[in-house]
């Protein structure tokens, strides 16, 4: 369905779709993964103040932010920095983004009325919005123009440029001819795409945490385990095996669309239902994914369902009982890019903070729009961790005795934890560092 915004050609989508993905290449995941940790330390460096004057987090909003600043610099090379700021442009993005979810629901395109357009304050509203942000990326593709011809670097398969590692760089730079309009709505549609699906599943992931503290021990444990106190990179993302399966336990749960829609190009039969030509087609992935005859404990959030030395779940080898990217030609292109995503943002927050939902907090319902919202948001209390207590021991040195003499120790044993001053106990998990 079209909503005006974004460019309904579904062909020139289709062709555009294979050359907008750069390909996979280690250097530009790489670039993406310190892009993703950079912007989830801005976060918890929020949440550590937000700890400090103990109070409490609406993290619905803030995960809102998080991801539109990570989808500008990756697509557009833009900063929003939204987690600091609130300027004209990040309200324009919230405007259009809203206009969007509410024009792909609406019945009525009440927006393509001439006159209404004119008059109804809020298509007004709109209609400033969407100018400021295609003025801002006009603006954005014409300095990126320059850059291009000015970089001596040829282009080739591994192609990124280290100061840009934006998707719109890699376009131009690759000498993709299209006109600036069709690049310029190929942008924003991953805008739109990849910024608020981003969002709502690390909105639903946390509330589900807050549900189940032993998941999130279990978590907590291997993100502990594998970064320690470092930044997450490439390597991590095969290690980090759980906080992926509880990723992907939660787009089953809450799957971003919950709803997908396609229009019926002729006539035809789909089991006993005759299609009409023109007719939309509503597939509920929510009903697919919490349905009792395809899952054992359906509305359970139980990670553990895929075995953690399996392959990771999709749609194909889960026999297209489980959709979260969709599936056929028409899948997401953002799907590794956003599974990276939120498991390192889910990493990074919970090795330093532990999620409660707020005292008094209101109770947390979903409503649907292109994406499953809260109805009054996600509020939180968060609180710095810290690491277990220090059991003093008092084991003895064990001594290996070879060939009847007695040697020095082979292995050390702890010493009496207590006498390490308190200052030097490492209470807190200490700040990732780059
Ligand atoms: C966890 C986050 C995400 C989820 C759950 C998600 C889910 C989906 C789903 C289910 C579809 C298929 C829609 C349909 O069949 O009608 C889709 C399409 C798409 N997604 Fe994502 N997505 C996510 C993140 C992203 C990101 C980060 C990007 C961009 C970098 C992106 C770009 C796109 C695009 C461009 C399409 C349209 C593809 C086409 O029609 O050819 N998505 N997404």
């Amino acid at each position: 369905m079209g909503t005006g915004l974004i460019p309904a050609d579904g062909e020139i989508w289709r062709v555009r779709r294979r050359a907008i993905v750069p390909s996979l290449h280690q250097k530009y995941v790489t670039a993406m993964i310190s892009l993703f940790g950079e912007a989830s330390h801005r976060l918890c460096e929020k949440l550590d103040t937000a700890a400090s004057d103990g109070e409490d987090v609406e993290m619905e909003s803030l995960f809102s932010r998080l991801t539109l600043d990570i989808i500008g610099k990756a697509v557009f090379n833009y900063d929003f920095d939204s987690l600091s700021v609130d300027n004209g442009i990040v309200e324009a993005v919230y405007t259009v983004l809203r206009e969007a979810e509410m024009r792909s629901t609406s019945p009525i395109p009440t927006w393509e009325i001439p006159i209404w357009k004119d008059i109804s304050p809020r298509q007004r509203k709109a209609t400033k919005a969407l100018k400021l942000i295609n003025d801002t990326l006009n603006d954005l593709i014409a300095i990126c123009k320059r850059m291009v011809e000015q970089e001596e670097l040829q282009f080739h398969e591994e192609y990124m440029n280290e100061q840009d590692p934006s998707i719109l760089h890699f376009l131009l730079a690759s000498g993709d001819d299209v006109s600036s309009k069709q690049l310029r709505d190929d942008l924003m549609t991953m805008l739109i795409a990849g910024h608020e699906t981003s969002a709502a599943v690390l909105t639903w992931t946390f509330y589900l945490l807050s549900k189940e503290p032993r998941v999130m021990a279990k978590l907590q444990e291997e993100v502990d385990t594998v970064l320690g106190d470092r930044f997450p990179t490439i390597e991590d993302m095969k290690k980090l095996k759980y906080t992926t399966r509880v990723i992907n336990e939660s787009l089953r749960l809450y799957p971003q669309p919950p709803v997908l829609i396609r229009r019926s190009l002729q006539e035809d039969v789909l089991g006993k239902y005759p299609i009409k030509r023109g007719e939309d087609i509503f597939i509920s992935v929510y009903n697919l994914h919490h349905c009792p005859k395809h899952w054992v404990d359906a509305e359970r959030f139980y990670p553990e369902r895929w075995p953690l030395d399996g392959p990771n779940p999709n749609e194909t080898n889960q026999n297209f009982s489980y959709l979260p990217f969709g599936g056929g030609p028409r899948k997401c292109v953002g799907d590794m890019f956003a599974t990276f995503e939120t498991v390192v943002a889910t990493a990074m927050l919970v090795r330093r903070f532990n999620f409660q939902m707020a005292l008094g907090a209101p109770p947390v319902e979903m409503t649907t729009g292109a994406t499953i919202h809260t109805t009054e948001g996600l509020q939180m209390t968060v609180t710095r961790r810290t690491s277990p207590p220090i059991i003093p021991t008092l084991e003895m040195k064990k001594v290996l005795t070879v060939g009847g003499s007695d040697t020095e120790p082979l292995g050390t044993t702890t010493p009496l934890a207590s006498s390490i001053p308190e200052g030097d106990q490492q209470g807190e998990v200490s700040t990732a560092s780059l």
